[in-house]
């Protein structure tokens, strides 16, 4: 074999082809119960054979209120944070655990981040990665929904982008931040080959929105969009669209929940020969024109 073949062997090992598993779930305001259906689900997408979970926002805790949400957060460094890590490490799986309260140390109002968390396999503790939803939900819709989340959250300033997960580059956003398409065009930018939305959608906005603005995220951006998802009434106050789902770079829907199912996984193949081929084929990002619009 020549050297340029014994380096095209290479490249192809590192890209290859693996399977992740996706959440839905219906967390409630009781962090025990969310952490065992948490387990659950880790050990479905083990049997699934899957080499990375991703678990919805809210996974460890939903609350009614911002108070609620203030008393339930937790430290990054605390016990809650050390088992999802545990958890992820005794099934020598990857996690990603898509919007966890966060304490804020120098918050005077005690306001939280929303955090995605991303583990690693060999269970170190802590997260590998932390990113801090950018886009706070603060909205009046016509449907009657009222959501204030910067009353106990404080927003996040930086683009997190893992260099190297099971998938390639990750991507990290959360819910809401699915509806900027500028931060995935920056995760795009910065190495992402797969990118997020971890969700608690509203039922209403989901009907009318999710699959168009998640398939739209993963067209521009060329990368695999995997969104799991809430599910479900939480509280009397919440309910969740459900509708997890896995996108492929050229936009089509390569796994979806079915929204009557309260606890679920559905599995998909990460391609990223597949998602080479798509920006090969339409290499949009070397037509970009900032010049004309960056705002
Ligand atoms: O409240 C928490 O504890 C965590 N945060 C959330 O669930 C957030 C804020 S209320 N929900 C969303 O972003 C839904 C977005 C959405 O539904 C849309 O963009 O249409």
């Amino acid at each position: 074999m020549s050297a340029a073949a014994g380096a095209v062997g290479a490249d192809a090992v590192r890209r290859g082809v693996v399977k992740v598993a996706a959440a839905q779930m219906c967390s409630t305001g009781k962090v025990a119960e969310n952490m065992a259906a948490i387990r659950r689900l880790v050990a479905r997408a083990v049997e699934a054979g899957a080499s990375m979970l991703f678990l919805p926002e809210c996974a460890l805790f939903i609350g009614s209120s911002a108070a609620e949400t203030k008393a339930a957060a937790v430290a990054i460094d605390g016990a809650e944070v050390a088992e999802l890590a545990t958890v992820a490490a005794d099934a020598g799986l990857w996690l990603s655990v898509g919007g966890v309260h966060t304490r804020v140390a120098d918050s005077e109002e005690g306001k939280v981040h929303n955090s995605h968390l991303v583990f690693d396999s060999f269970g170190m503790g802590s997260p590998l990665a932390v990113y801090h939803k950018a886009h706070l939900f603060d909205v009046d819709l016509p449907s009657g929904i009222q959501l204030h989340e910067s009353r106990a959250t404080e927003a996040g300033n930086k683009v997190v982008v893992v260099g190297e997960t099971p998938v390639g580059g990750l991507g990290l956003g959360i819910c809401y931040d699915m509806r900027f398409p500028g931060l995935f065009a920056a995760m795009r930018a910065a190495g992402a080959d797969v990118v997020t939305a971890p969700s608690a959608f509203t039922v209403p906005t989901g009907e009318a929105h999710w699959h168009v603005l998640l398939r739209a995220r993963a067209i521009e951006s060329q990368c695999y969009m995997i969104a799991a998802a809430q599910v479900g009434k939480h509280n009397a106050k919440r309910e969740s669209y459900g509708h997890t789902l896995i996108v492929d770079p050229w936009g089509k829907i390569v796994a979806e929940a079915a929204d009557s199912v309260v606890e679920d996984i559905v599995v998909a193949d990460i391609d990223l020969d597949y998602l080479d081929s798509v920006r090969a084929s339409m290499p949009v990002f070397d037509h970009l024109r900032p010049e004309l619009y960056q705002m």
